[in-house]
């Protein structure tokens, strides 16, 4: 590389280094001279120096005279604030421009090169480009008229440990270096350099002038190099305070109070940096400044005082008249008054006072408060006096309470809590949030971990050839004979045999019918949502899953449908005996004889539990012929978050299947089982007891004849193995009574067989109400009295007792199979267990022979000939066991309040459909019907 020889030498300017330095000229011209280097200043002021004007080429000459003169004026001016400080001059050879290490020239050379005299005018400044890499300083700030406070970090003066940057080219080398002569070495910064940067104040630390290594070959390289200057005055920025002087302003208009700052009122910003806080001022200050002297910034109000008057956030104009007011909606009057205003602006005083005149003084419309019609009291009585179930000296102890002494005047409106507080508790009442106000509960619920949802049921093997069988299947069709007024309610002959109206079989027509529940529910539930499906499966503490509501229903509402697979009764023993063998419980509810929905896979209403009062009932229905069941809502609306129940009428069969029941209501029987009334059902007269032996030799299949045929020869033998014992319950009574009343039949049929019909005629006629969801209880009343009358006409055998059981039911001997034959109603124990025809096979070993009973029952002849005995209503269902010790388990039992059966007398009595009055004969007769062998008694 070419040693650039000091511009102080004349020498250097030789046509090779002249070269090198026109080029340097040329870049003078890049920018304007606004700052100006100290050190070339303090170079060119320096006497040693050679006067530059004797070196100064042509060219630089012509470039002198741009410099302006303000410019000039600066320069002029630092020199002399150089010249005025001591320092040491320093000889030509260290006043060389050192070359870094890229050869390049350093603008110290430069700055030589283009240092102005004073004496040598025109100094038009130096070339544009060589400016360019000229370190650029700000003189403003260097000469501190930088409106700056000084920053402190770690408790010093920043200034004073402030590592400035200089260009980096600056030549700033160590002065070791420099005396070795070592010319490879970048030398010592010259004196002049150093000056400059005492100019500047900057105090450089001693590691910043430690002697550099290779690597780094000055020092301002290598102060450049390091953030950690950056970062210290970040810091000490931070953690100087904020001048407070500087931010807390003072009121110009008061007396000298010291206000908030405008910046933080204005402001919702919060912490800021000081340096846009303070430009946050300068603006705000700016723009307030000239609104200071306004009326508005002092809240000074020059407006004339109007004074208006507000009613119920509407403006009223005292100058319109009452009338006019009360008449015209505000807008319209606005508009008005402003149009009377345009057209006759003077004469509108005069106007209004002759109305006003006129009229008189119109009275004010005093406002009615609108109270709500519903609340938390609402339906409730009146607060009871809290005196009154006490004794006499209880009263006393209580009146004598400071709190309780009445005060002379009570102030009802506002009364005071202090003395009060003890009355209004007193005074209070528990509450319950009207039914109809339903707010879906939040979810969160554990759900079953496996659980497979079906919505709709599917036959499954032989239960659909079976059902198509049945009566049902086509009877259903049959028209009801309703009118629009009455709208399908319980006189519809749909309803009461449990069809659900559609439009193939509803006289009224889907406006007027009531009698579409399950076509409700699919309307509510077809858009989905938990409101709308209302129900939710839930973790109870103690009886695993359950189901609640999650919103409120009607009495007698629908709630949701159990659906699941329609099996026969064979498959059903299959799926006991090899699937679910081993399940704890299972989710099996028989719609019909040998029609059994299964539900292990089916719709949430597998998950109701049991409970000994239940909010709900389960109630099978035909619904456009096929068999459906469904959970509706009790006698009483249900709330949101209720647990959904039913009473299971469980038969555990065997102590050992006791299950404890948990459902905690005050009239809990303990175990999970049958009504207490069903257990112990009142033994019938004796003497009856030996007419039906005396009657009935045969089973159902005799009955039948007898109950069809009414006027049908007496059985001339009496049995004597085989006990058969009717019990009629209320509905089933009621079924047979209206048949009776119907086909004038039931006389003779009740002469031949005796009967014990227990008939609950009122209860029935309630059940049939609330199943039916309707409440004529005029009509219900009226029929039930007709009915009871026919059958109090009928024979010694036909009794009637209105806390009759509701469900029927004789146990047999140990370990003999119950058999019970139930109707399509749920008021009949509904039977899934386990064992029945397999069990029973098993049980008795292959030698030997099928128990009696299972021949006698209707059950086993409706199995083995479906077609004629197996009236959909007669279903029997054999519980079935497992292995040798079957459990039986009656996991569904319906509600014995069923609808169906109560209504078949009046179905029968006023229906002029044969199909349906043979139906509700068929369902009257099998479900009394209780067969037990003579030989298990
Ligand atoms: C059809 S399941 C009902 C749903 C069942 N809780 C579940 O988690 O799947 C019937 C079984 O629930 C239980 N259960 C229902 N109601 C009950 C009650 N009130 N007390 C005790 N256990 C009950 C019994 O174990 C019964 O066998």
């Amino acid at each position: 590389m070419a040693e650039i020889g000091p511009l102080s030498s004349e020498t250097s300017f030789s046509s090779g280094a002249l070269t090198e330095s026109s080029s340097n000229i040329a870049s003078f011209s890049s920018t304007p001279p606004t700052t100006l280097s100290p050190d070339s200043m303090s170079l060119a002021s320096d006497p040693d120096v050679p006067k530059h004007g004797s070196i100064v080429t042509p060219l630089l000459d012509a470039a002198i005279p741009l410099l302006e003169d303000a410019q000039k004026a600066q320069i002029q001016q630092m020199e002399r604030d150089f010249d005025r400080k001591p320092r040491n001059t320093s000889p030509p050879a260290e006043a060389q421009e050192p070359n870094d290490q890229s050869g390049r020239h350093t603008p110290v050379a430069n700055a030589i090169v283009v240092e102005p005299l004073p004496e040598e005018p025109p100094f038009a400044g130096r070339a544009r480009r060589a400016r360019a890499s000229l370190p650029v300083y700000n003189l403003a700030k260097l000469s501190g008229t930088r409106p700056y406070t000084k920053r402190v970090a770690n408790g010093e003066p920043v200034d004073s440990k402030r590592r400035r940057t200089i260009a980096s080219d600056t030549p700033a080398t160590d002065s070791d270096e420099t005396a070795n002569g070592d010319t490879d070495v970048p030398p010592k910064a010259p004196e002049p350099v150093q000056d400059g940067i005492d100019a500047m104040g900057l105090d450089l630390p001693a590691a910043a002038v430690a002697p550099s290594s290779p690597t780094t070959p000055n020092r301002a390289r290598r102060i450049i190099k390091k953030p950690k200057s950056v970062k210290l005055t970040i810091k000490s920025t931070k953690s100087t305070p904020a001048p407070a002087a500087s931010i807390t302003r003072r009121a110009t208009r008061l007396s000298g109070e010291p206000v908030a700052s405008l910046t933080s009122k204005i402001t919702a910003l919060g912490k800021r940096s000081r340096k846009t806080v303070e430009k946050g001022l300068d603006r705000m200050t700016h723009e307030l400044r000239r609104l200071q002297d306004t009326n508005e910034f002092a809240h000074i109000d020059t407006r004339p005082v109007r004074y208006t008057v507000w009613s119920n956030g509407k403006y009223i104009d005292p100058d319109a008249p009452e009338e006019e007011a009360a008449a015209t909606p505000p807008r319209k009057k606005a508009r008005t008054s402003e149009s009377a205003t345009a057209a006759q602006p003077d004469k509108e005083p005069e106007i209004d006072a002759e109305k006003k005149e006129a009229t008189g003084p119109v009275p004010k419309k005093r406002r009615v408060k609108k109270w709500l019609d519903r609340g938390l009291y609402s339906g409730q009585d009146t607060p009871v006096d809290v005196f009154q179930n006490l004794n006499a000296q209880d009263k006393k102890k209580l009146a004598s309470l400071p709190e309780l002494i009445r005060p002379v005047k009570p102030n009802k409106t506002l009364p005071s809590p202090m003395y009060n507080g003890l009355r209004m508790l007193m005074n209070g009442r528990d509450f319950k949030l009207p039914f109809d106000i339903c707010s879906p509960l939040p979810p969160g619920q554990p759900k079953p971990a496996h659980y497979r949802t079906m919505t709709k049921n599917r036959f499954v093997g032989d239960a659909s050839a079976y059902w198509k069988k049945t009566p049902h299947f086509g009877d259903f069709a049959s028209k009801c004979v309703c009118k629009p007024e009455d709208g399908c309610a319980e006189d519809c002959q749909n309803r009461i045999m449990l069809y659900e109206c559609d439009e193939t079989n509803c006289n009224v027509g889907k406006a007027h019918c009531q009698n579409r529940a399950f076509q409700n529910l699919q309307e509510r539930t077809k858009t989905g949502g938990r409101y709308r499906v209302g129900v939710e499966v839930v973790k109870t503490s103690d009886r695993g899953y359950g189901v609640r509501s999650n919103r409120c229903f009607e009495p007698n509402q629908i709630i949701m449908e159990y659906t699941g697979e329609i099996i026969t009764e064979e498959e059903c023993d299959r799926r006991m005996n090899e699937v679910y063998k081993d399940n704890e419980c299972y989710y099996l509810m028989s719609f019909d004889q040998n029609m059994i929905i299964d539900a292990t896979t089916g719709s949430i209403a597998r998950f109701v539990n049991h409970s000994c009062s239940p909010n709900c009932r389960m109630i099978k229905w035909i619904v456009s012929g096929q068999p459906r069941m469904a959970l509706f809502a009790g006698d009483r609306p249900i709330m949101t978050g209720e647990e959904l129940t039913y009473d299971y009428n469980f038969d555990p069969f065997s102590a050992k299947n006791v299950q404890k029941c948990l459902c905690g209501s005050p009239n809990c029987r303990g175990v999970l089982g049958p009504k207490p009334k069903e257990v112990k059902p009142p033994k019938p007269p004796k003497e009856t007891k030996k007419s039906v032996k005396g009657t009935i030799k045969t089973g159902k299949r005799k009955l039948k004849e007898m109950l069809a045929g009414g006027d049908e020869e007496e059985p001339e033998k009496p049995a004597k193995k085989v006990k058969l014992v009717i019990k009629k319950a209320k509905k089933p009574s009621l079924s047979s009574a209206g048949l009776k009343a119907a086909k004038g039949a039931a006389k003779s049929a009740v002469k031949g067989a005796t009967l014990i019909i227990r008939r609950g005629v009122a209860s029935v006629s309630t059940n049939t109400k609330l199943a039916l969801g309707s409440s004529t209880k005029k009509s219900t009343t009226k029929k039930a009295a007709a009915t009871r009358k026919s059958i109090t006409t009928s024979k010694k055998s036909t009794t009637t007792d209105k806390e009759a059981p509701r469900v029927k039911r004789k146990y047999v001997k140990k370990n003999t199979p119950r058999v019970k034959v139930s109707s399509r109603s749920s008021s009949l124990t509904t039977i899934v267990a386990a064992g029945s025809a397999s069990e029973k096979k098993k049980t008795a070993g292959p030698g030997k022979k099928t128990p009696k009973t299972k021949k006698m029952t209707p059950a086993s002849s409706a199995k083995s000939t479906p077609k004629k005995s197996a009236t959909p209503s007669s279903s029997v269902k054999v519980a079935s066991g497992r292995k040798r010790t079957p459990s039986w388990k009656v996991l569904n039992s319906a509600s014995p309040d069923s609808e169906m059966a109560a209504g078949d007398a009046v179905s029968a009595k006023n229906t002029p459909s044969s199909a349906k009055s043979r139906n509700a004969l068929d369902m009257a007769r099998s479900d009394k019907i209780w067969v037990v062998d003579d030989d298990d008694e």
